[in-house]
């Protein structure tokens, strides 16, 4: 029995069957399986176990909390019961907004988006963002640290900027992970597993390219055999 890789698969399923038998396909193979607004906005707290099955696999809610800080500390308390292993907040929602978050959740790694992977450099400016992504991506992986995240999450493109300023006992996600030549669908800044590994990145976000395939266990055990032949 191989290790787990550093993956999280991206449970973004209509129905709780579906993200449940994903679940149970992925698990022998990757460390995490990851609960999003689609899943978790229709059925609840009942969703957390559903997908932790018996196999243990850690899980990864990924709401996104991004509201004052009063509101955003009441809602990582009222998961934090669920005893998520990892939370996100949106790091632009302000250092004592991520303050919150982690003081109201103690057991729960609290993981900062700097910028979503899904904008390109023209987009940020379209929303005042201007100049190179990484920049403003190391602005707020610094602050969001600064306020007690113990992880972060950024694009394989910006992970080694990111690793370079936040030394290495940050935990650091990456989502817009698409082995080479797959669809890069909606997303804009994107790398390969092996890249987004060797430039530093401790968890892999992978949704589609697994949960999209044929088989989605097979495709979780072929990118983790890529993995673990990149990095022995
Ligand atoms: O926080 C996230 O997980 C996240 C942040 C980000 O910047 N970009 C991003 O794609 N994600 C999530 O990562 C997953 C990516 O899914 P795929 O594009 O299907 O691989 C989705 O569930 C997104 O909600």
């Amino acid at each position: 029995m191989t290790t787990p890789a550093p993956i999280a698969v991206a449970l973004d399923a209509p129905d709780l069957e579906t993200a449940a038998r994903w679940a149970g396909l992925v698990t022998p193979h990757v460390s995490t399986v990851k609960v999003g607004l689609e899943l978790y906005l229709r059925y609840g707290p009942d969703v957390i176990a559903s997908v932790r099955g018996a196999s243990g696999v850690q899980v990864f809610l990924d709401l996104k909390l991004h509201d004052i800080p009063n509101t955003v500390g009441a809602a990582a308390r009222a998961v934090a019961r669920l005893r998520p292993a990892i939370l996100t907040v949106h790091a632009a929602g302000g250092a004592a907004m991520i303050r919150a978050a982690v003081e109201a959740a103690p057991h729960t790694k609290i993981a900062a988006v700097t910028l979503l992977t899904s904008l390109s450099a023209a987009d940020l400016g379209e929303i005042g963002i201007q100049g190179p992504p990484s920049d403003a991506v190391r602005r707020l992986a610094a602050l969001a640290v600064e306020a007690g995240a113990q992880a972060l999450v950024c694009s394989p493109q910006e992970v080694a900027a990111v690793r370079a300023e936040v030394g290495p006992d940050i935990m650091l996600i990456t989502p817009g992970v698409r082995p080479a030549g797959a669809d890069t669908q909606d997303q804009a800044r994107v790398a390969t597993p092996e890249e987004a590994i060797a430039n530093g990145a401790d968890l892999l976000v992978i949704g589609r390219p697994i949960t999209g395939a044929p088989d989605p266990g097979a495709a979780a055990a072929a990118i983790a055999a890529a993995l673990r032949r990149a990095v022995p």
